[in-house]
């Protein structure tokens, strides 16, 4: 039996700009599964972090609804935590890497000893308990992108959000992190609903990939990944079907791309993400 944790209906938001509304998104339906790893992709600007923001409840829906485990969102959902691209706005620079992590706990009034514990196995789970102390500008890109993920896990959502996670970092670190992605759904049972541009990088995580396209955004398509666990990142990205995925993707990606805009003097999304310093649902 499957257990739907995340239900988007009918889901439409336009933004006021200059006095007119503006719609971005049209008509959006899909749910996610407990458990599961969904990806959102589309061409740029097509409205994912729009998307992600009403899900997240940072922004009202216009019509349509969101839900999870059955109530509306209204508001940020204690469920869920977020991580955006911009690790080192989202880190506080005079706090160390423990006291980040501890940060959004203080509001769950536990008691000291589990607090401890959630921070310490939390570290632990993204190979950074040798860094307790240290602050984040002492740091690599990477590392810093972790201590954001592990101050989402100490948080323990049920949901946990990322827009762009992994954009900052080089290659290498990539791969560490979306292997670090996937234990953490093993290990923690969580769900995880991400936005990437990088196709591959959908296919080798998801279980499902939701396709956006056209302007105002619809659901083009829901890509099933039906690649083979555990998933690896030298054999899984070798697999024929891989490849096949990752066309359909490309294609129906290319197909919905919003054309040139004329006229309208709306931002891209990156810069309208960059001047929104928005950290996380809990305001961590
Ligand atoms: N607060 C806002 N007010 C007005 N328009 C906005 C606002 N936020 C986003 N937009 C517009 O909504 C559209 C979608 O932006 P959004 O950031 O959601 O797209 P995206 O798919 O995440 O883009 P990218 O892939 O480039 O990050 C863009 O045209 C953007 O200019």
């Amino acid at each position: 039996m499957t257990n739907t944790q995340l239900v988007v209906e009918h889901l439409s938001k336009s933004y006021a700009v200059g006095g007119a509304d503006v719609q971005i998104i049209a008509d959006l339906t899909f749910d996610v599964t407990a458990g599961e790893i969904v990806s959102i992709v589309g061409p740029s600007g097509i409205g994912k972090t729009t998307l992600l923001k009403c899900l997240t409840g940072l922004q009202s829906i216009t019509s349509g609804s969101a839900s999870i485990d059955g109530q509306v969102i209204d508001g940020p959902p204690e469920e869920m935590a977020l991580v955006f691209q911009e690790y080192t706005r989202s880190l506080m620079p005079w706090l160390t890497v423990e006291k980040n992590v501890r940060l959004p706990l203080k509001h769950l009034r536990l008691p000291k000893a589990e607090i401890d514990g959630r921070v310490r196995s939390a570290l632990t789970s993204v190979g950074l308990s040798h860094a307790l102390d240290r602050f984040p500008w002492q740091l690599s890109g990477g590392m810093q992108q972790r201590v954001a993920i592990a101050r989402a896990l100490a948080y323990r959502p049920e949901v946990l959000v990322m827009d762009e996670p992994f954009a900052s970092v080089d290659a290498q670190t990539r791969f560490e992190l979306e292997d670090l992605c996937l234990k953490i759904r093993d290990e923690f049972g969580m769900t995880i609903l991400l936005v990437t541009h990088d196709i591959d990088e959908s296919v080798y995580l998801s279980d499902r990939v939701v396709v956006l396209g056209h302007r105002p955004a619809i659901v083009t398509r829901i890509v099933d990944i039906d690649l083979p666990a555990p998933r690896d990142q030298i054999s899984t990205r070798a697999l024929h079907d891989f490849a096949e995925l990752r066309t359909e993707i490309f294609e129906l990606i290319r197909a919905g791309a919003i054309p040139a805009q004329t006229g309208q003097s709306v931002q891209t999304g990156q810069s309208v993400q960059a001047a929104q310093s928005v950290q996380t649902a809990q305001s961590a």
